[in-house]
Formats: C-alpha cells, structure tokens, sequence
C-alpha cells in the first residue's frame, strides 16, 4: 500500500469490516490508505479507501475497508482492537459499518454458504475483551435491545433478495451467538445455543455492535455460514479448513453482496439512514457523569471520539 495516498480529504460515510476470507474488496479502486492512531491504539489494519462507482448516478462513492483480523489473519478475535477499530472509523466520517462475518449454522435450514442478516445478538463472550468508550471517568450507558441497525439491515436484506436465484441464499433475520474462543464450541455447548433458539455462532459480533452504537454508527453484519459447528450428526465438526473453503468457493457471492449494498446505500434516497441521522446525539442521553465532573484524560478521549458534540 506503500504507493497510495495517505490522506483523503472528503468524509467517508459507509465502512465495510471484512472478516475472515474477506480481508480485501478487489474490483474497487483503491484511492489511500490510512494509518491512524486513536487513544485506544492502533486499529487491525490500515484504512482503505475505495472508490466505488454507483451503478445509478455513476459518481464515484467513497468507503472505508478495514479488515478485522489484520492483513493477514493475524489477529484472534479476543486481540481485535474495537474500539481503536470503530473510533478510527468514526473519525474520518463513517456513520454506517456493513461488517462481514463467517459464521457456523446452528439451524438445519441455514446451510453451509446461505447469507443470514441476523437480528439478534447472545454474549457469550467472557468479558475479556475491552467493551466500552464509557469508562476511567466517563459513564454512559446506551440502549442495545435491537443491537443492529433496522434500516440499514432493510436495505441489506432487499439487495440480498435482489440477488437470489443467482447463487445467494438469504434469511433475514436471526440470532447471533457471539462466543469467546479460540477454539470452537463444545458439543454440549453448540446444542445448547441451539436451545437458546441460536441461528448462527461467530466470534466477532461483540464488542464490535456495542462500541459501533456507543459510537452512534448505524451497524450491520451480514453472516455467511460455512459450517454446521459440531452439533450436526450427519456433518463433520467445524474445522478452519471447513471455514476457509467455504468462504474461498462463495467469495463471488460474498463480493456481489457487499457490492449491491454499497450500490443501495450510495443512493441519495438512503442518505439519512447512511449518515445515522437517526442515531445522532443519543448518547448524550445515556452519559450519567456530568461533564463538570470529567477528568482532563477523559475529557480527551471523548473529544477524540466526538469532536465539538459535548462543547
Ligand atoms: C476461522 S473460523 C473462526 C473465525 O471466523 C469468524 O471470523 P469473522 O467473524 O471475522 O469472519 C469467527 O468470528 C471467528 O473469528
Ligand atoms: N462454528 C463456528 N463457531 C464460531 N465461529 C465460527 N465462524 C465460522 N464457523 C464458526
């Protein structure tokens, strides 16, 4: 990435986070790359920025690409930096994240390659991970009841429709287990996900959504399963191997997917969803400590992550 920019001027709206499989867009023209540095650390790789044209008005339309794992895979997803991930991103401008996620089945009908648009989120992380900007000074709490965001997942689910027949399979909804890891889930425990009324497990979700709603950023995964996990009797037990090849023979989809959203999203109709009109100023609601009462180092912090909102 040496040869590009490492600056861009415009605001960029729209972020994709790829995840495993999905550590880069082809077929988008890269325009910078970004090294930036936030008071949570570096983020897991570079920000691209990519042009991408809108196959209606024809103008070219800037998004951010980070890739979650890093450039190459070397991240677990108990080490991704979200909350130096999410800042980074809403300090150039992003107000939407479309985030990618490969994701075992926990339902018969969700087969290995079928897209889900998940709903719902179950933490079953293990609180080891940094979670909140909210804390050493600073406490708010935000609503979570509907952790992704309802109209940018409409318009997710009418471009995956769109595209059905054509080799992408979608649900539109579901519920996300959001497990620790490393490792994978035990039999025991992938059965009860499954009897917690579980569509699909991963291991990235969270703290991602939390932070990307502390943040005020409208955010969205869409999963695509690669694997039954190891509750199914018929099919062999997760394996990397499994994910991968998975991922590798449905990147296509994945690619026209995420390239049919980014089309819908750079419509002027969904500029007010794309700028998370809907979720601006929030947080000042959820925010219990008085900002009389802030420490010089969280005053700075929240400045960061919120130029001119608390002034
Ligand atoms: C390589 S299998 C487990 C790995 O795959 C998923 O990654 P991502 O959500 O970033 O696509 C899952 O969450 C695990 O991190
Ligand atoms: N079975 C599984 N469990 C957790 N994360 C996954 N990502 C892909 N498949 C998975």
């Amino acid at each position: 990435m040496a040869d590009l920019p490492s600056e861009y001027k415009d605001h960029v709206r729209i972020a994709v986070i790829g995840g495993t499989g999905l550590q880069d867009l082809p077929g988008f023209t890269k325009v910078a790359s970004l090294e930036i540095e936030t008071p949570w650390g570096k983020p897991s790789s570079p920000v691209t920025i990519l042009h991408h044209q809108c196959s209606v008005s024809g103008k070219d339309v800037p998004v951010a690409f980070l890739s979650r794992h890093g450039t190459h895979h070397q991240i677990a997803p108990h080490e991704v930096p979200n909350r130096a991930n999410i800042a980074a991103l809403r300090s150039i401008g992003v107000r939407t994240v479309i985030a990618f996620s490969a994701v075992g089945s926990l339902q018969e009908p969700i087969k290995p390659r079928d897209f889900v648009v998940p709903d719902q989120i179950i933490d079953r992380t293990k609180g080891i991970r940094p979670f909140t900007f909210f804390e050493s000074g600073v406490v708010a709490h935000v609503p979570f009841g509907d952790p992704f965001d309802e109209n940018v997942a409409k318009v997710v689910r009418a471009c995956g429709h769109s595209l059905e027949g054509d080799g992408v399979t979608l649900h539109d909804r579901g519920t996300l287990i959001c497990m620790e890891g490393p490792q994978f889930s035990t039999r025991a425990e992938s059965n009860m996900y499954r009897s917690f009324g579980g569509s699909v497990i991963n291991m990235s979700a969270l703290p991602e959504a939390k932070l990307a709603r502390e943040a005020e950023l409208a955010y969205q995964m869409i999963c695509m399963s690669t694997d039954y996990d190891c509750w199914h009797e018929a099919t062999a037990d997760v394996t990397v191997e499994m994910v991968m090849g998975n991922m590798k023979a449905n990147a296509v989809n994945a690619r026209r997917f995420v390239g049919a959203v980014l089309d819908a999203l750079a419509l002027d109709a969904h500029a007010d969803t794309v700028n998370a009109k809907h979720l601006a100023g929030g947080v000042k609601f959820g925010v219990s400590t008085p900002q009389s009462a802030w420490g010089e180092d969280a005053k700075k912090r929240m400045q960061w992550l919120f130029p001119g909102y608390f002034d």
